[in-house]
């Protein structure tokens, strides 16, 4: 027989992902470099009145920029607990976790100039 699910558990769970979220825009820099950045892109949405569909591929192009930052920032943290000291693996493992972030970032930029240049663009009065 399955167990009752604990409420209290979850709940519990959630406040530790919650301390972890203002851990990494309080102490990370990238983090709040992509914090601003999503604030500015928020803004040029509405500004720009994009479609339903181009909210949702920007909302979830954020979430997935936030969340590998998350992933790298646990990864470091992890590496430098392993091995304070310089060693060439963690170099090749943190070196690969930030790969991973800013693949995804550059996506995001790649993604979002297709949404928003020709908007801006036509916004000023350019055909494109
Ligand atoms: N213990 C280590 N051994 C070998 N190379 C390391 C080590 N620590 C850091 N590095 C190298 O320095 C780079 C930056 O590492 P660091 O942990 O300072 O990340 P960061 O991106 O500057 O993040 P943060 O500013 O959040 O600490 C790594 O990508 C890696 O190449």
């Amino acid at each position: 027989m399955s167990r009752p699910i604990n409420i209290r558990k979850a709940i519990r769970s959630f406040k530790y992902a919650g301390m972890g979220i203002y851990s990494l825009f309080r102490y990370e820099n990238n983090a709040r470099i992509h914090l601003i950045a999503c604030i500015l892109v928020v803004i040029a949405g509405m500004i720009v009145h994009i479609s339903a569909t181009e909210w949702c591929v920007v909302v979830i192009l954020i979430g997935l920029v936030w969340s590998a930052e998350a992933m790298n920032t646990a990864i470091e943290k992890l590496a430098d607990v392993v091995s304070p000291e310089y060693n060439p693996g963690i170099k090749d493992v943190k070196d690969l976790a930030a790969a991973g972030v800013l693949i995804l970032a550059i996506s995001a930029v790649i993604a979002g100039a297709v949404i928003f240049v020709p908007k801006i663009a036509n916004l000023c009065g350019l055909t494109f």
